[in-house]
């Protein structure tokens, strides 16, 4: 379980990037954060992977205080969380499959681990027959799926997405956000920040709408503009 409780965060030239936000979300749930560019979704997320610490108020998961964490804490909580981000982040010189790896080299797995994981994430993003390409190879829907199956080799329980369908056409867009659902249904808890109206209102998952910094709308199933 992930809950923030009275959580503001201040930037440094006085900016409100989030303010006095009290939310709880249950493990497995799925949750898209909607609102206009500068409403504060990014600061959110960046406050759970502990990019950015809050300037007031607590934050937990799985109710361990999270809300200042030495650097090495910081490490530890991150091996719980899978990150997907808009521009995909991957390393352009290696492949499909060594960007997948590398995320368990750097947490020092086992070769026999990376061996046996590897494939399956690759798998179940439906990549396996590209595993040998490099990201120029490949179109931005499969980079964005060699992403996410780098963001989910290691099982975290929890996934983080900023804009993940931001750089797509709708059609890859639905398979993307399919591919999180798969996820999300085998127990992963996952939130999304995002301005896809068309993926949110299909989705029909819990809604955080923000303005401004604050949350202007919680609901429990809904669309991008759905009323209470
Ligand atoms: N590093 C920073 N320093 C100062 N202000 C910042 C910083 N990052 C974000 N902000 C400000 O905080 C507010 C919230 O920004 P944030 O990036 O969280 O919004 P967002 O909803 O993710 O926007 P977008 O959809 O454009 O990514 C904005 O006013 C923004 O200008």
């Amino acid at each position: 379980m992930i809950e923030l409780s009275n959580v503001s965060k201040i930037y440094d030239n006085d900016v409100t990037g989030v303010k006095e936000l009290n939310l709880t979300i249950q493990d497995g749930e799925f949750v898209f954060l909607v609102g206009e560019s500068g409403s504060g979704k990014s600061t959110l997320l960046k406050l759970l992977m502990k990019e950015l610490d809050p300037t007031e108020g607590a934050i937990t998961i799985d109710g361990e205080d999270v809300t200042h964490l030495k650097r090495k804490n910081v490490s530890a909580l991150r091996r719980r969380m899978g990150i997907v981000f808009q521009d995909y982040r991957l390393l352009t010189k290696k492949t499909v499959y060594e960007n997948v790896a590398f995320a368990l080299e750097v947490i020092e797995e086992s070769s026999r681990k990376i061996r046996r994981s590897v494939p399956l994430a690759l798998n179940m993003v439906g990549l396996a027959h590209k595993s040998k390409y490099l990201p120029g190879e490949i179109s931005g829907g499969e980079q964005q799926r060699t992403a996410i199956a780098r963001a989910i080799v290691n099982n975290p329980p929890i996934l983080l997405a900023d804009e993940p369908t931001g750089n797509l056409d709708p059609k890859n867009s639905k398979e993307i956000i399919e591919l999180i659902e798969r996820i999300n249904k085998r127990g992963t808890t996952v939130i999304i920040a995002t301005h896809d109206r068309a993926i949110v209102d299909t989705m029909q998952k819990r809604v955080i709408h923000l303005e401004k910094g604050e949350i202007v709308r919680d609901s429990e199933k809904g669309g991008y503009d759905d009323e209470d």
